[in-house]
Protein backbone atom coordinates (compact mmCIF):
# COMPACT_ATOMS: atom_id res chain seq x y z
CA UNK A 1 0.00 0.00 0.00
CA UNK A 2 1.26 3.43 -0.92
CA UNK A 3 1.34 6.33 2.22
CA UNK A 4 4.04 6.17 4.96
CA UNK A 5 4.31 2.82 7.75
CA UNK A 6 6.93 1.17 9.11
CA UNK A 7 7.61 -1.49 6.95
CA UNK A 8 10.75 -2.01 4.66
CA UNK A 9 9.13 -0.50 2.29
CA UNK A 10 7.67 2.47 3.75
CA UNK A 11 9.34 2.99 7.01
CA UNK A 12 11.67 5.78 8.21
CA UNK A 13 14.63 5.08 5.70
CA UNK A 14 11.92 6.41 2.82
CA UNK A 15 9.88 8.62 4.49
CA UNK A 16 12.47 11.78 2.95
CA UNK A 17 11.47 10.38 -0.84
CA UNK A 18 7.80 12.40 0.19
CA UNK A 19 8.68 14.44 2.78
CA UNK A 20 12.19 15.75 2.52
CA UNK A 21 12.56 17.35 5.85
CA UNK A 22 12.68 14.16 7.04
CA UNK A 23 16.76 15.37 6.36
CA UNK A 24 16.04 18.76 8.27
CA UNK A 25 17.71 20.48 10.38
CA UNK A 26 15.40 19.84 14.16
CA UNK A 27 14.14 16.32 12.96
CA UNK A 28 12.90 13.72 15.85
CA UNK A 29 13.51 11.78 17.83
CA UNK A 30 16.78 11.98 19.12
CA UNK A 31 19.55 10.02 21.47
CA UNK A 32 19.26 12.39 24.77
CA UNK A 33 22.56 12.52 26.42
CA UNK A 34 22.57 13.35 29.59
CA UNK A 35 26.43 14.34 29.83
CA UNK A 36 25.26 16.90 27.54
CA UNK A 37 22.51 18.73 28.93
CA UNK A 38 22.74 21.71 31.11
CA UNK A 39 20.20 22.34 34.15
CA UNK A 40 18.81 26.01 33.08
CA UNK A 41 17.72 27.95 35.91
CA UNK A 42 15.76 30.24 33.28
CA UNK A 43 13.32 27.27 32.76
CA UNK A 44 10.26 26.56 35.08
CA UNK A 45 8.44 23.34 36.12
CA UNK A 46 5.66 21.93 33.68
CA UNK A 47 2.19 22.57 34.38
CA UNK A 48 -0.69 20.83 32.87
CA UNK A 49 -4.28 21.40 33.84
CA UNK A 50 -6.28 18.68 32.01
CA UNK A 51 -9.82 18.48 32.90
CA UNK A 52 -11.19 14.22 31.93
CA UNK A 53 -14.38 15.52 29.99
CA UNK A 54 -12.61 16.88 27.44
CA UNK A 55 -11.34 13.42 25.77
CA UNK A 56 -13.57 12.47 23.30
CA UNK A 57 -12.68 8.94 21.59
CA UNK A 58 -9.71 6.77 20.92
CA UNK A 59 -8.93 5.48 17.83
CA UNK A 60 -6.28 3.40 15.62
CA UNK A 61 -5.13 5.84 13.24
CA UNK A 62 -3.29 2.80 11.51
CA UNK A 63 0.09 4.36 12.68
CA UNK A 64 -0.35 3.81 16.44
CA UNK A 65 -4.01 4.21 18.79
CA UNK A 66 -4.99 7.95 19.44
CA UNK A 67 -7.13 9.64 22.50
CA UNK A 68 -8.49 12.83 21.00
CA UNK A 69 -9.23 15.69 22.86
CA UNK A 70 -12.03 18.91 22.58
CA UNK A 71 -9.77 21.84 21.93
CA UNK A 72 -12.13 24.06 21.66
CA UNK A 73 -11.34 26.10 24.93
CA UNK A 74 -8.88 26.46 27.46
CA UNK A 75 -9.44 23.38 29.86
CA UNK A 76 -6.69 21.04 29.27
CA UNK A 77 -3.71 23.46 28.94
CA UNK A 78 0.48 22.69 29.28
CA UNK A 79 1.55 26.57 30.34
CA UNK A 80 5.05 27.06 31.68
CA UNK A 81 7.59 24.81 31.14
CA UNK A 82 10.09 25.93 28.28
CA UNK A 83 7.39 27.55 26.77
CA UNK A 84 6.10 30.88 26.53
CA UNK A 85 1.74 31.61 26.32
CA UNK A 86 -0.40 28.62 26.72
CA UNK A 87 -0.73 25.41 24.44
CA UNK A 88 -4.27 23.46 24.37
CA UNK A 89 -3.90 19.21 24.66
CA UNK A 90 -5.08 17.94 21.41
CA UNK A 91 -4.46 14.09 21.67
CA UNK A 92 -2.34 11.79 23.31
CA UNK A 93 -0.67 8.15 21.97
CA UNK A 94 2.08 6.18 21.87
CA UNK A 95 5.07 4.42 20.03
CA UNK A 96 6.13 0.94 21.16
CA UNK A 97 8.05 -1.91 19.81
CA UNK A 98 7.46 -5.56 19.31
CA UNK A 99 9.61 -6.70 22.13
CA UNK A 100 10.40 -4.80 25.51
CA UNK A 101 14.30 -4.05 24.31
CA UNK A 102 12.94 -1.40 22.00
CA UNK A 103 10.06 0.81 20.87
CA UNK A 104 10.45 4.36 22.71
CA UNK A 105 11.46 7.41 20.08
CA UNK A 106 13.61 9.19 22.08
CA UNK A 107 16.54 7.29 23.43
CA UNK A 108 18.74 8.10 26.71
CA UNK A 109 22.29 7.52 26.63
CA UNK A 110 21.39 4.81 23.76
CA UNK A 111 18.67 2.82 26.25
CA UNK A 112 15.41 2.23 24.56
CA UNK A 113 12.54 2.03 26.52
CA UNK A 114 9.70 -0.30 25.56
CA UNK A 115 7.05 2.28 24.39
CA UNK A 116 6.90 6.21 24.59
CA UNK A 117 3.57 8.57 25.49
CA UNK A 118 3.14 11.85 23.29
CA UNK A 119 1.34 14.24 24.92
CA UNK A 120 0.61 17.10 21.99
CA UNK A 121 -0.68 20.08 22.56
CA UNK A 122 -0.83 23.29 20.27
CA UNK A 123 -0.41 27.24 20.66
CA UNK A 124 -3.04 28.91 21.50
CA UNK A 125 -0.97 31.98 19.60
CA UNK A 126 -2.28 30.50 16.26
CA UNK A 127 -6.23 29.44 15.28
CA UNK A 128 -6.21 26.02 15.27
CA UNK A 129 -3.83 22.86 15.70
CA UNK A 130 -3.34 22.67 11.64
CA UNK A 131 -2.23 26.22 11.54
CA UNK A 132 0.07 25.46 14.70
CA UNK A 133 1.86 22.64 13.04
CA UNK A 134 3.31 24.37 10.55
CA UNK A 135 4.97 27.15 13.07
CA UNK A 136 8.62 26.50 14.72
CA UNK A 137 7.13 27.16 18.03
CA UNK A 138 3.33 25.74 16.91
CA UNK A 139 3.32 22.52 19.25
CA UNK A 140 4.66 21.10 22.38
CA UNK A 141 4.96 17.45 23.23
CA UNK A 142 4.77 16.37 26.61
CA UNK A 143 7.42 12.39 25.97
CA UNK A 144 6.74 10.06 28.81
CA UNK A 145 8.60 6.98 28.61
CA UNK A 146 7.18 3.34 29.45
CA UNK A 147 9.47 0.26 30.97
CA UNK A 148 7.90 -3.07 32.21
CA UNK A 149 6.56 -3.38 35.59
CA UNK A 150 3.74 -5.28 37.46
CA UNK A 151 1.79 -2.27 38.02
CA UNK A 152 -2.12 -1.16 38.06
CA UNK A 153 -3.11 1.19 35.36
CA UNK A 154 -6.55 2.33 36.63
CA UNK A 155 -8.04 4.94 33.56
CA UNK A 156 -6.83 7.24 31.06
CA UNK A 157 -7.41 10.44 32.43
CA UNK A 158 -3.64 11.62 31.17
CA UNK A 159 -3.34 13.60 34.31
CA UNK A 160 -2.44 10.17 36.05
CA UNK A 161 -0.35 8.93 32.76
CA UNK A 162 2.13 11.50 33.66
CA UNK A 163 5.49 10.56 36.25
CA UNK A 164 5.54 11.54 40.01
CA UNK A 165 8.36 14.17 38.61
CA UNK A 166 8.16 16.10 35.83
CA UNK A 167 11.95 17.05 35.91
CA UNK A 168 12.12 17.42 32.20
CA UNK A 169 14.92 17.60 29.02
CA UNK A 170 14.00 19.99 26.29
CA UNK A 171 14.98 20.63 22.89
CA UNK A 172 13.59 22.02 19.51
CA UNK A 173 12.35 19.36 17.42
CA UNK A 174 9.78 17.80 14.67
CA UNK A 175 6.83 15.61 14.45
CA UNK A 176 8.54 12.22 14.51
CA UNK A 177 5.97 10.87 11.73
CA UNK A 178 5.35 12.18 7.89
CA UNK A 179 4.86 15.34 7.62
CA UNK A 180 7.41 15.82 10.42
CA UNK A 181 7.44 19.06 10.54
CA UNK A 182 9.62 21.42 12.39
CA UNK A 183 7.58 22.58 14.57
CA UNK A 184 7.60 20.82 17.98
CA UNK A 185 9.10 22.07 21.51
CA UNK A 186 10.22 18.85 22.84
CA UNK A 187 9.69 18.05 26.52
CA UNK A 188 10.87 14.83 27.91
CA UNK A 189 9.80 13.29 31.47
CA UNK A 190 12.99 12.15 32.98
CA UNK A 191 11.01 9.92 34.77
CA UNK A 192 9.19 6.85 32.91
CA UNK A 193 6.10 5.27 34.29
CA UNK A 194 5.51 1.64 35.08
CA UNK A 195 3.43 -0.70 31.93
CA UNK A 196 2.85 -4.34 32.88
CA UNK A 197 4.21 -6.98 30.12
CA UNK A 198 -0.11 -8.08 29.78
CA UNK A 199 -0.29 -4.06 28.71
CA UNK A 200 2.14 -4.42 26.56
CA UNK A 201 0.87 -7.37 24.83
CA UNK A 202 -2.28 -5.53 24.37
CA UNK A 203 -0.59 -2.91 22.60
CA UNK A 204 1.05 -5.25 20.09
CA UNK A 205 -2.25 -7.00 19.42
CA UNK A 206 -3.17 -3.86 17.80
CA UNK A 207 -2.92 -4.26 13.59
CA UNK A 208 -2.08 -1.61 11.34
CA UNK A 209 -4.12 -3.23 8.92
CA UNK A 210 -8.00 -2.73 8.38
CA UNK A 211 -10.49 -6.12 9.24
CA UNK A 212 -10.49 -6.88 5.34
CA UNK A 213 -7.28 -7.27 5.14
CA UNK A 214 -4.76 -9.52 5.86
CA UNK A 215 -3.69 -9.34 9.53
CA UNK A 216 -0.24 -7.31 10.22
CA UNK A 217 0.17 -6.47 13.64
CA UNK A 218 0.73 -2.78 14.90
CA UNK A 219 4.58 -3.07 16.30
CA UNK A 220 7.99 -1.47 16.34
CA UNK A 221 5.83 2.05 14.97
CA UNK A 222 8.65 3.89 16.15
CA UNK A 223 11.24 5.91 14.07
CA UNK A 224 14.95 6.31 15.05
CA UNK A 225 16.72 8.82 16.28
CA UNK A 226 17.76 11.35 13.98
CA UNK A 227 21.00 13.31 13.57
CA UNK A 228 21.61 16.34 15.84
CA UNK A 229 22.55 18.71 13.46
CA UNK A 230 24.12 21.53 15.68
CA UNK A 231 21.80 20.78 18.17
CA UNK A 232 23.87 21.11 21.31
CA UNK A 233 21.90 23.06 23.95
CA UNK A 234 19.67 20.26 25.30
CA UNK A 235 18.05 22.12 28.41
CA UNK A 236 17.15 20.58 31.47
CA UNK A 237 14.72 21.13 34.48
CA UNK A 238 15.44 19.39 37.72
N1 LIG B 1 4.74 11.43 17.08
S1 LIG B 1 4.49 13.03 17.32
O1 LIG B 1 4.07 13.29 18.69
O2 LIG B 1 5.69 13.75 16.92
C1 LIG B 1 3.17 13.57 16.27
C2 LIG B 1 2.15 14.35 16.81
C3 LIG B 1 1.12 14.77 15.97
F1 LIG B 1 0.12 15.49 16.49
C4 LIG B 1 1.10 14.45 14.62
C5 LIG B 1 2.15 13.70 14.12
F2 LIG B 1 2.15 13.39 12.80
C6 LIG B 1 3.19 13.25 14.92
ZN1 LIG C 1 4.33 10.35 18.70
Amino acid sequence: SHGWGYAEHNGPEKWCDNFPIANGPRQSPIDIQTSGSSYDESLKALKLQYDPSTSLDILNNGHSFQVTFADNDDSSTLTEGPISGKYRLKQFHFHWGASDDKGSEHTVDGKCYPAELHLVHWNTEYPSFGEAASKPDGLAVVGVFLEGKQTSFTNFDPTILLPESLDYWTYLGSLTTPPLLESVTWIVCKQSISVSSEQMKKFRSLLFTAEDEEACCMVNNYRPPQPLKGREDMQAWG
